[in-house]
């Protein structure tokens, strides 16, 4: 009897959670006989022929061609590969050698996967790192968040051996451009994480997708909701096309419980709007670690002048003066920033960093810049 395997696949091929493959990155890195199996298994749709580990199969590759039929979670392309072989053991095999060659791919990459129907996919191509220590946050912010989240995933047995669903969660609150999304992606990246981004106010999500998504997250990944205020304020939220999101509050607080136990799950939540969450999301269980990420203190702005103008450069004599000069400007930097607080005026990291950024190779400019938007707030 033919046995038969069917693969779920966009851009990858999902066989489980834990099976993801790129089919790209297997198509360019083998040129040995078993992956061009794997070539030929991806090369288009239609049938094919290919021969892995000696044993010949058919492989069917179909593609839906209605956008509509994504949103609904109906699979965008289908793989069906056949074998007469009595070796059942060579599909497991086979989407592990491609899995393998696929992560190899990814190593060293952040992959934010989102939302398609009921399936989690990945969006775009797979990032860049960025490293923890480019988020400069507060002292001790880091080292905290950081700390307890390592804690967690290596508690697994702990939170087993006593029933307590393995969940944490984590609200980041504070005004725009202050990295929170930047630091939740550089953590999750610095401990191989991929982000699985959650827009609560998309279209078409209702609370049993919600449901499903949050209870079926890929392996290694933080699930990211950004501006969780947004979705319900004033509980139904409605876009600028009239749109109104179908998600509900008591159903994003289902969501959030109903952990199967044993899966671990790992939320971020992030707002502007502290004031404006409901008591019952933050509480713990739902929210474990709240932790404010401000506008810019006079510590993390020189810290993120220091790194745009490097005064751990090796320095020889003539660049010994220039060292000193940028050293000066850190401080002057801090005092106008700690001035400003005084009259209850902000930076955010983000402006610094665009102010930096303008002023590419002018020190004094961005020190100047700074002192200027001090200035223009009332
Ligand atoms: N603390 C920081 N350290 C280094 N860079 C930062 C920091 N905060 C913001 N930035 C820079 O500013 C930009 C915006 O940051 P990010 O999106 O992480 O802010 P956010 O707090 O999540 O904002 P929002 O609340 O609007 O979503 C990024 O390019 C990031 O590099």
């Amino acid at each position: 009897m033919a046995h038969q395997n069917k693969l779920n696949e966009r851009h990858s091929i999902f066989m489980s959670r834990s099976h993801r493959l790129s089919v790209e990155t297997t198509v360019h890195e083998r040129k040995n006989g078993s992956s061009s199996a794997l070539f030929n298994l991806v090369a288009g749709t239609g049938t094919h022929w290919l021969k892995y580990r000696g044993i010949w199969m058919q492989v069917v590759r179909e593609r839906e061609t209605q956008s509509i039929e994504v949103m609904s979670g109906t699979p965008w392309e289908t793989v069906t590969l056949t074998t007469l072989s009595k070796d059942r053991a060579i599909f497991p095999k086979l989407l592990t050698e491609a899995r393998d060659l696929a992560l190899r791919g990814q190593e060293g990459k952040l992959v934010i996967h989102t939302a398609w129907g009921t399936d989690w996919r990945p969006f775009g191509q797979p990032r860049r790192k960025r490293p923890l220590s480019s988020v400069v946050l507060d002292v001790g912010i880091r080292e905290k968040i950081e700390g307890d989240v390592k804690t967690f995933l290596n508690r697994r047995k702990w939170y087993a051996d006593r029933g307590i669903p393995y969940r944490r969660g984590y609200l980041l609150h504070g005004p725009p451009g202050s990295g929170k999304s930047s630091f939740i992606q550089a953590l999750a990246g610095s401990l191989n994480y991929d982000i699985c981004l959650l827009n609560l106010s998309e279209r078409g999500l209702g609370d049993d997708k919600l449901n499903h998504l949050l209870s079926n997250v890929p392996e290694r990944s933080f699930v990211l909701i950004e501006d969780v205020d947004a979705a319900f304020n004033k509980r139904v939220q409605t876009s600028e096309d009239g749109y109104q999101s179908s998600v509900t509050f008591s159903g994003f607080l289902n969501a959030l419980d109903g952990v199967a136990s044993g899966e671990e799950r790992v939320i971020f939540l992030t707002t502007n709007h502290f004031e404006r969450l409901d008591p019952a999301l933050v509480r713990p269980g739902r929210v474990d670690i709240l932790e404010y990420i401000g506008d810019a203190t006079p510590d993390q702005a020189s810290t993120l002048f220091e790194r745009f103008y490097g005064t751990d450069i090796d320095l020889d004599v003539k660049e010994e003066g220039r060292q000193r000069e940028l050293e000066e400007q850190g401080q002057e930097l801090r005092f106008i920033i700690k001035k400003g607080g005084e009259k209850g005026r902000t930076i955010s990291m983000a402006a610094l960093q665009g102010l930096f950024i303008r002023n590419g190779g002018s020190s004094r400019g961005a020190i100047e810049g700074c002192q200027e938007h001090f200035e223009v707030q009332k």
